[in-house]
């Protein structure tokens, strides 16, 4: 008997896709500790998520558990790497090497999730010609013309919030297909392109909220 045989076809949350990477490291972690198996049950104590919750999550994913031991850690783990996309490098370029952007390009866990920076851009002139990381850092006038011939389809936006707007209306002209927006601004893009708003500060707001609730 199997835990679940059938895979889910409807298309699948986004409340469950971003549970997966988590999933996903904590069978990782499994594997290198030498275990083969992984039950959802096991996973739930790892990250305190319901196991019918886990089990249901995975149903997206082309895997089947079994009954008693679980998933095969090797199987579950290329599975979700493919599945998430982590497996095959997604090209980006990031805008604005400021505080944030040099240390998003300073991050290489960055690849080890599928994104791969290939250039960067900014307008500050002690900036130009250097990189960070190995990744080489341009004029952003030179974003037309390094499109043309970089297969790129990933923008960063780490610019000021007052240009934030302008710059995304340049990546998209460019032929940009992805936003990954680090800026508060609320961008407008036409309906073809995906934008990932991204802010630390709401993280930040939960973790205040819940103390005080624990403290009062
Ligand atoms: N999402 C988050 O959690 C989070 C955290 C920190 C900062 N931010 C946001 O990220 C953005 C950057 O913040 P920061 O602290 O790194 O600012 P910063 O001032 O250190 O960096 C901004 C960089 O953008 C560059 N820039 C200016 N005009 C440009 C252009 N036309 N093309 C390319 N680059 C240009 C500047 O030269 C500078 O290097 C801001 O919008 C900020 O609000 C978000």
């Amino acid at each position: 008997m199997t835990l679940q045989s059938a895979k889910n076809t409807d298309k699948i949350p986004e409340p469950t896709l971003r549970r997966l990477p988590w999933y996903l490291s904590c069978a990782k972690l499994m594997g290198e500790k030498g275990e083969k198996f992984v039950s959802s049950t096991q996973i739930s104590r790892q990250i305190n998520i319901d196991a019918s919750q886990i089990a249901k999550d995975l149903s997206y994913v082309d895997i089947t558990g079994r009954t008693r031991v679980g998933y095969e850690i090797e199987r579950l783990v290329q599975v979700l790497e493919d599945f998430l996309g982590f497996t095959n490098l997604h090209r980006a370029y990031l805008f604005g090497v400021g505080s944030l952007g040099g240390a998003l390009l300073g991050d290489s866990g960055l690849a080890h999730f599928g994104l791969k920076i290939v250039g960067a851009f900014d307008i500050k002139p002690e900036l130009l010609g250097t990189s960070i990381n190995g990744i080489p850092i341009y004029h952003t006038d030179e974003f037309e013309a390094r499109m043309r011939t970089e297969r790129v389809n990933i923008g960063v936006l780490t610019v000021p919030i007052s240009i934030a707007q302008e710059i995304t209306d340049k990546m998209v002209a460019g032929g940009i297909k992805a936003v990954w927006n680090f800026t508060p601004f609320r961008i407008r893009v036409p309906e073809h392109i995906v934008v990932q708003n991204t802010s630390l500060y709401a993280h930040l707001a939960v973790m205040f909220n819940r103390l005080n609730e624990m403290n009062t």
